[in-house]
């Protein structure tokens, strides 16, 4: 199986697949570092050198290529991967795959975002924290509708990582 963990920036991708995959005994891998990986260049380069089309035709195709090659995976996914390029579609087509949405509500990510703005380009920019908040609230609302398609939802707020992972190894098996 391919266990597919998508959801907002700081919705805890990045954190509960590594532990997920541990539980599972299955290999993790974030898209993110993968891209990096491949293309030698952190993510906010390749935004601010090649621009976001670029960035995501790149997360399409390698998307594409591990859905193809792997299996015992659990993949975490970028907040954007599933929102362009008939992502969704190619996820739930997939076989052999479980997507989950990590849902996180605004206050958690306005206090999570907050702090790890610089590692993230579509908010890096953004100068305060009313701005910020204002930006969240939108760009969660457009994206929820791909979020949505998950096969399954798990709420994450004010649960630590370990009980969250234990959520997803039920919705799995
Ligand atoms: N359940 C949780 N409780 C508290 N903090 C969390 C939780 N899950 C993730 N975090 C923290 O939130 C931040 C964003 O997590 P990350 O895994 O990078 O999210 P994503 O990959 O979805 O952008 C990190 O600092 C991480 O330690
Ligand atoms: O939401 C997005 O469009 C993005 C989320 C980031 O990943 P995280 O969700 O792991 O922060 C990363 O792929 C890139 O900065 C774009
Ligand atoms: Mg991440």
């Amino acid at each position: 199986m391919v266990v597919i963990l998508i959801g907002y920036m700081a919705s805890g991708k990045s954190t509960l697949g590594r532990i997920l995959a541990k539980k599972l005994n299955y290999e993790f891998l974030d898209l993110d570092d993968f891209i990096e990986k491949k293309e030698n260049a952190a993510v906010s380069d390749i935004f601010n050198l090649k621009g976001e089309i670029h960035f995501r035709a790149l997360e399409t195709q390698y998307l594409k290529e591990l859905l193809a090659s792997k299996n015992n995976l659990v993949l975490s996914l970028g907040g954007g991967t599933p929102c362009y390029s008939n992502n969704m579609e190619t996820i739930l087509n997939a076989d052999n795959t479980k997507s989950i949405y990590l849902k996180a509500s605004i206050p958690t990510l306005i206090t999570r975002l907050k702090n790890e703005k610089s590692t993230r380009p579509l908010i890096a920019h953004i100068e305060t924290d009313d701005l910020l908040a204002e930006f969240i609230g939108k760009h969660l609302f457009e994206r929820s509708q791909f979020y949505s398609l998950a096969n399954a939802t798990i709420t994450t707020d004010n649960k630590i990582a370990n009980d969250i992972v234990e959520e997803l190894v039920l919705q799995l098996f």
